[in-house]
Parts: structure tokens; C-alpha cells; sequence
């Protein structure tokens, strides 16, 4: 049984935010939506049902994110609750923790891990990031790739930050084995004419162009209708995803994603403010499962393209 919105679009996975903690400071942080100020965060058991009744109703996979979801101590407790409900369980993370942390959580439960890597120069990485933890970063990423393949990383493309440094992560996603993610930078409407992201906004289109005429093989994703291109480089084929979301109605139409927030809210989309929908509320009061289900069912019917 799989769950449908208004506008047709199965809603097959799960985008959880554990935290809205982060030991990073990225300056272009959207922070996966989450306006809000709020300390609870659900604890291991809530996760656990919450991800045991969506499997029920046509849920397959789940994105674990934050924040930065491995500052969570219970990280690896989550993982190995909610394993059994899911074909394909996945994270995003900044890789600070990934060194000590992917054979853990590769044993318990977790099959692959994207990480953000948005330069490999020391210099710009930390202006990025506001740390300087790019060495922590690659260590953690030679581990991922051992025990949570395939690792993907996620560079969001700044102008006159990083916009010069797409070739050599072409480069670098071949040599290392890795799916190389270029991400445009995403921001609400009402953000779009500011000078910040004026400044900083890199429009990838012309990099998929050009993408499109070096590929050996293009690929089309459901979700989102996300292009992958496969690119031969001096250290073999490089597979790189486009994340293209701007302004793109076909990305929109094809958002297979359920949020829910680090305190207990479905949130029916990354870029929407006043979308909330509390169900620890019900959760913690004793709801039975028919209860959530039902609050469930209605954030699905609240779904609505952002793009359109
Ligand atoms: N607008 C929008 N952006 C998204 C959505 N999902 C992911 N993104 C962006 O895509 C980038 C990559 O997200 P990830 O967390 O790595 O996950 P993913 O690539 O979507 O998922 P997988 O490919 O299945 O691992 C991030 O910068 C997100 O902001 C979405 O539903 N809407
Ligand atoms: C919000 S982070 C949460 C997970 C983890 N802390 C991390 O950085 O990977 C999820 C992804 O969104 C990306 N991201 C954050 N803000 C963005 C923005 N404004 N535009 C595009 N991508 C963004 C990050 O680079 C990261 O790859
Ligand atoms: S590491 Fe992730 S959550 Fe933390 S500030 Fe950077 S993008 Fe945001
Ligand atoms: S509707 Fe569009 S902007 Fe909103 S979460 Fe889905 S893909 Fe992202």
C-alpha cells in the first residue's frame, strides 16, 4: 500500500531531522526547514514507531539529517530501531563523526551515507563550513566508502567560493569511488532577492549541459526526475547527480519526501513555513496507532509542489 497526495505523488520516503544541533555553522544552511527554537527532540522509541506505522503505509526508505544527526550519543540505537522497517536506510551528514563511526553504524544498521564535502581546499572549506575539519572530513569519508557504499557527497555549489572547483570533484568522486551530488543553492522565494543569495547563487544548468555532452550514459532518477551523469576522468568513470531544484517544476512534481522534524512534526515541505504537523503531541498523550495514522494521512493530504 503506498499513500498518494492530491497531486499524485507517492510518498515513499522519510526525511527525519533527529537534531537541530550542528557542530558546524555553514553559512547557507536552510537547516532542513526548521524555524523553530524547540530543545525536544523524539527520542529512539518514538522514532522507532513512527518509522514501524509509516512502513505499514507504503514507506520504504529513510533519510536520517538534522542538523547534523550523528551529534546525537543515541545515533547508533536510532539506526538499529528503525533497520528492521526499511529497504533503504541513508544518512546525511557533515562527516566530522564518520571516522569512528561508519563500521558502528554500518553494523547496525545503516546502508549507505551521504556526505557534505563543499571544497577540498582547507581555505574555502572553512570559510564554508566555519571549521577547519576538512582533513577529519576526507579520514571519514576513506572509512564510509569501506563500510557504507555507495557514499555520495554533496557539494552545493557557491559563486566565487567553489564554483571553480567542480572539475576537480569530478576528479576526486572517481578516484575515491564515490557519487559526486552538485547541489544548486536552494533557498524560499521570498529569499531570492536578497543580496546574499545574489551573490552566492550558481545556477547549474549550464554545468548540466555540459555534463550532458562529455557523458558516456545519462540516467534519469524517479525522484525528482534527477539527472546522473556518467563522466570519464583520468581516474575512470565519475557519476555525478544533478540537484537542480530552483524554480523546477519537474522536481517538485516528482517529491516522493515526507519531513518530519527533530520535535515531532511532519513537515510537508523543505522550503514551506506554517506546514507543521505535531504528532508527538498525540504520540505522548497515548495515541493509539490508528490515531497516527490518521495524523499521518492528513499531512499527506496537506502536500503541496513549492515549484509549480
Ligand atoms: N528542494 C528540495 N531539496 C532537496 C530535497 N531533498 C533533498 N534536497 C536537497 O538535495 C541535497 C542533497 O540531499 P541529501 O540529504 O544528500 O539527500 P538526497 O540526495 O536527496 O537523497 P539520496 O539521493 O536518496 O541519498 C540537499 O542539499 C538538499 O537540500 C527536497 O525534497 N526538496
Ligand atoms: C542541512 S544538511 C543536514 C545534514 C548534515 N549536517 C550535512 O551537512 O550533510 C543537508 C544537506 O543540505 C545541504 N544544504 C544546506 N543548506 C543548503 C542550501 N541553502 N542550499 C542547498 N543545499 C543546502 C548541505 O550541504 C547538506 O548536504
Ligand atoms: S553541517 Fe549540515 S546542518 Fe550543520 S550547518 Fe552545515 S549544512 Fe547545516
Ligand atoms: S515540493 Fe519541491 S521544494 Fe518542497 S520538498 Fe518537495 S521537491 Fe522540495
Amino acid at each position: 500500500m503506498v499513500l498518494f497526495d492530491r497531486f499524485g505523488r507517492p510518498v515513499t520516503n522519510l526525511r527525519i531531522s533527529l537534531t537541530k544541533d550542528c557542530n558546524f555553522r555553514c553559512f547557507f544552511c536552510h537547516r532542513e526547514g526548521q524555524h523553530f527554537n524547540a530543545r525536544l527532540e523524539l527520542t529512539p522509541a518514538e522514532i522507532e514507531r513512527l518509522v514501524r506505522i509509516a512502513s505499514h503505509l507504503g514507506i520504504k526508505k529513510v533519510k536520517l539529517t538534522g542538523g547534523e544527526p550523528t551529534v546525537r550519543d543515541d545515533i547508533l540505537e536510532i539506526v538499529r530501531r528503525i533497520k528492521p522497517y526499511v529497504a533503504d536506510l541513508s544518512m546525511t551528514t557533515n562527516g566530522s563523526r564518520l571516522k569512528e563511526l561508519s563500521k558502528p553504524l554500518a553494523e547496525a544498521g545503516l546502508d549507505r551515507v551521504n556526505v557534505s564535502l563543499h571544497s577540498l581546499r582547507p581555505e574555502v572549506y572553512k570559510r564554508i563550513t566555519g571549521v577547519d575539519m576538512l582533513d577529519t572530513v576526507l579520514e571519514g569519508i576513506d572509512e564510509a566508502v569501506k563500510y557504507l557504499s555507495p557514499v555520495k557527497l554533496n557539494m552545493t555549489v557557491m559563486k566565487g567560493l567553489n564554483d571553480g572547483e567542480i572539475w576537480d570533484m569530478i576528479e576526486f568522486a572517481a578516484k575515491t569511488g564515490v557519487i559526486l551530488q552538485l547541489i544548486e543553492l536552494e533557498a524560499p522565494k521570498e529569499m531570492t532577492q536578497t543580496n546574499f543569495f545574489r551573490k552566492y547563487f550558481f545556477p547549474l544548468k549550464p554545468v548540466e549541459q555540459k555534463l550532458e555532452e562529455m557523458a558516456i550514459e545519462t540516467k534519469e532518477r524517479q525522484m525528482h526526475r534527477r539527472k546522473k551523469y556518467f563522466i570519464p576522468t583520468d581516474h575512470g568513470i565519475a557519476e555525478v547527480e544533478v540537484v537542480r531544484s530552483m524554480h523546477n517544476t519537474m522536481f517538485c512534481a516528482n517529491c516522493t519526501r515526507l519531513r518530519v522534524t527533530s520535535n515531532g512534526k511532519f513537515k510537508t515541505c523543505l522550503l514551506r513555513k506554517n506546514d507543521l504537523i505535531d504528532f508527538a503531541t498525540a504520540l505522548r498523550n497515548g495515541a493509539s496507532d490508528e490515531e497516527l495514522i490518521e495524523i499521518f494521512k492528513k499531512a499527506i493530504r496537506l502536500r503541496e509542489p513549492y515549484w509549480k
